[in-house]
């Protein structure tokens, strides 16, 4: 496939409701849209990196400048999405930037061919249950609402966030307000040290699906050692970047569960090989989310149709973040959402929409 050139497209969504986690608020989503113009047809990335980099090292200031001065410049003449991984492979990290654009790149030859993003992964089901990440609050009274009005929704499994002093509490009330049979586990975002094992050791009373990175973002080590004092299952975010990390944690059992989010890995090929690695040590994962509009939630969601993905992922409906999504919203039926079945990502933007919430448009042309 040979490409005429790449818009970079900055967005402004704004979020109907700040969204607290461990390391700060949301109130915003500030995205990088890669958009790849070939003769035959046209494909879009989402680059999920935050404005600040605080959830990675990674922001949307520097993903525009590594696309625009070595990521995109080191895509060959004739490309596919491995060949673009394979070329970017030189530059070290930038993995939410090398994910957006080998997007793009695989949106592109997917519309071409006619495939879907789903046939393409191996999807094995047309539609996938949703789980809901509910951030942290200022009132337990205030987080019972929330979640209530979550499972009214529908939504099959809750997420809290917690952080050292918002933590037992939480998961307490949720527990004594919506029973044992609800499922539900929470999220530290790397706000605890080996040294809270014990009260970590609590939150084995409440029946948890996991917990997901309790401990330091780049860690493996003190996970295995933590995983080794708890009875609820540890699951990585933060520290697996790569299919060679997510080994390293199976082998080192620092993970016995393991969240995966493509633009945290570098896209959807090492997402996908991530996958088949976890299936063959038996290893359940689930597909984490970064706030995407409708285009990065259609790509995940046919990620979370593969065969191993046997935990309900952070695939919310559009409006669980967006009053209005860039795309047609993602919408929640019976706890589920169905997978986009046309070429690619199956879904488009809608140009008006897109261009009333886009902050900068730069073009590159080849
Ligand atoms: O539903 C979603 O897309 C968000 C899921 C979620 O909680 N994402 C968390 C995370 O740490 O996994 C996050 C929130 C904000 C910024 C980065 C990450």
């Amino acid at each position: 496939m040979k490409i005429n050139a790449i818009e970079l497209r900055r967005i402004a969504m704004p979020l109907r409701a700040p969204f607290r986690t461990s390391f700060g608020v949301e109130t915003a989503r500030d995205i990088v849209l890669v958009r790849v113009v070939t003769p035959e047809g046209e494909g879009w990335g989402e680059c999920v990196a935050m404005s600040e980099p605080l959830y990675s090292s990674e922001y949307v200031d520097a993903a525009l400048d590594v696309l625009k001065r070595f990521l995109i410049p080191a895509l060959p003449e004739k490309v596919d999405a491995r060949a673009a991984k394979r070329a970017m492979k030189p530059f070290k990290g930038h993995r939410m930037a090398k994910a957006a654009l080998e997007t793009a790149v695989l949106d592109a030859q997917l519309r071409i061919s006619g495939e879907s993003f789903g046939s393409f992964l191996g999807a094995s089901r047309e539609r996938v249950p949703c789980g809901v990440s509910v951030g942290i609050m200022d009132s337990i009274p205030e987080l019972l609402d929330a979640v209530g009005g979550f499972v009214e929704e529908g939504y099959v499994r809750i997420k809290l966030k917690i952080e050292p002093g918002w933590d037992l509490a939480p998961v307490r009330a949720v527990r004594e307000r919506f029973g044992d049979d609800l499922l539900l586990q929470v999220d530290a975002n790397a706000a605890y040290t080996l040294a809270d094992a014990r009260q970590l050791a609590k939150l084995d009373d409440f029946d948890l699906l996991l917990i997901e990175q309790p401990l330091a973002d780049d860690d493996l080590v003190q996970h295995a050692a933590l995983s080794r004092q708890l009875k609820t299952p540890v699951c990585l975010d933060e520290s697996i970047e790569s299919v060679e990390h997510a080994a390293a944690a199976i082998t080192l059992g620092a993970a016995s569960i393991i969240n995966i989010k493509p633009g945290r890995v570098g896209g959807y090929l090492e997402a996908k090989a991530i996958h088949d690695l976890c299936v063959a040590h038996g290893v359940p994962v689930w597909c984490g989310g970064m706030l995407e509009t409708g285009l990065g939630r259609a790509a995940n969601v046919a990620l979370a149709a593969l065969p191993g993905f046997v935990l309900p992922g952070d695939t919310s409906a559009s409006r669980r973040y967006f009053a209005t999504d860039i795309t047609t919203p993602f919408e929640l039926a019976d706890g589920h959402l169905d997978v986009p079945t046309g070429p690619g990502l199956g879904i488009d933007p809608i140009q008006d929409i897109l261009d009333s919430v886009t902050t900068s448009s730069e073009w590159i042309k080849f």
